[in-house]
């Protein structure tokens, strides 16, 4: 596909890791402000030359609020809150909720809880 675009979205939230060695930091109840990324991509364009238009992606930053902002993300999630677990899981709900009403096809869900550190889900793909 030729054509990529990518928007940001962001939300504050708390989680507590389980499975971690005893006295890690992460064990311990803490927050973030995440960063989510997603990307599209598009082999041709639609009028007036997008890939998908960034408003049609509402649908998204409105489930992230309603779900996840200031939420504890071990309450909101059915799999542990790490990054990978997070990114796989917002890629399924924007190829369930989102993907049928748009142009464009989602390549990657990248969350970010640092700016230092992040986390990618590429969804296969059925050829
Ligand atoms: N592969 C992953 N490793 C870690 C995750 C994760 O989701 N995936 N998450 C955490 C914790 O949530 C932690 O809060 C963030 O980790 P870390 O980058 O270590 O946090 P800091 O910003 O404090 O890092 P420093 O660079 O040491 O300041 C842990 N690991
Ligand atoms: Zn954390």
């Amino acid at each position: 596909m030729g054509h990529t675009i990518g928007k940001s979205f962001t939300f504050e939230a708390s989680h507590q890791l389980p499975g971690l060695p005893e006295g890690h930091k992460c064990g311990r109840l803490h927050g973030h402000n995440y960063s989510i990324e997603v990307t599209l991509a598009a082999d041709g364009l639609v009028e007036p030359g997008f890939v998908t238009d960034f408003g049609d992606l509402a649908p998204f930053k409105s489930y992230l609020e309603e779900t996840f902002d200031h939420r504890h993300l071990n309450d909101a999630m059915v799999t542990a809150p790490t990054s990978e677990n997070l990114a796989e899981c917002l890629a399924g709900w924007f190829i369930s909720n989102v993907e049928p009403e748009i142009p464009g096809t989602l390549v990657a869900v990248r969350v970010s809880e640092t700016p230092s550190s992040w986390a990618e889900y590429r969804p296969g793909r059925e050829s």
